[in-house]
């Protein structure tokens, strides 16, 4: 039995020339899954950052016009790149949609007198 972790059920019904080519790229698989999991977990850290400025300055959570943007200008990137477009936009709202759970979580905690930056005398 494969104890290689890429070979999932494969290895029992796939000849070993198959099996090592399907190896291969899963390993690229595994790599670009990797800088997925990297780029988001940056991303939501910037958003982090976002949402406490917008607790902060009593902003609302969400901003239709920035996404109406965004969204636009991804849909034109995912053409260029040969990428759905329609599943860059669900992709995209998916996260925002999360990002705004975020923001509205922090915006109620810094309401009920949560966690608030040092005063300044
Ligand atoms: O840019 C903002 O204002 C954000 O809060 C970030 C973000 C995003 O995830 O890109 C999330 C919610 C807004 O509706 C728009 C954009």
């Amino acid at each position: 039995m494969s104890t290689d972790p890429r070979a999932g059920e494969a290895a029992q019904y796939v000849e070993p020339e198959v099996l090592e080519e399907l190896l291969s790229m899963r390993s690229s698989i595994d790599n670009i899954d990797a800088a997925l999991v990297h780029l988001l977990a940056e991303r939501f850290k910037a958003t982090q950052r976002v949402g406490v400025l917008k607790a902060k300055h009593q902003l609302p959570p969400a901003d239709p016009a920035r996404e109406k943007n965004q969204i636009a200008r991804l849909k034109r990137l995912a053409e260029d790149a040969q990428l759905d477009p329609e599943f860059a936009e669900k992709f995209l709202n998916f996260i925002i949609e999360e990002v705004i759970r975020h923001h509205q979580a922090i915006s109620e905690t810094a309401s009920e007198g949560g966690p608030q930056e040092p005063q300044q005398r």
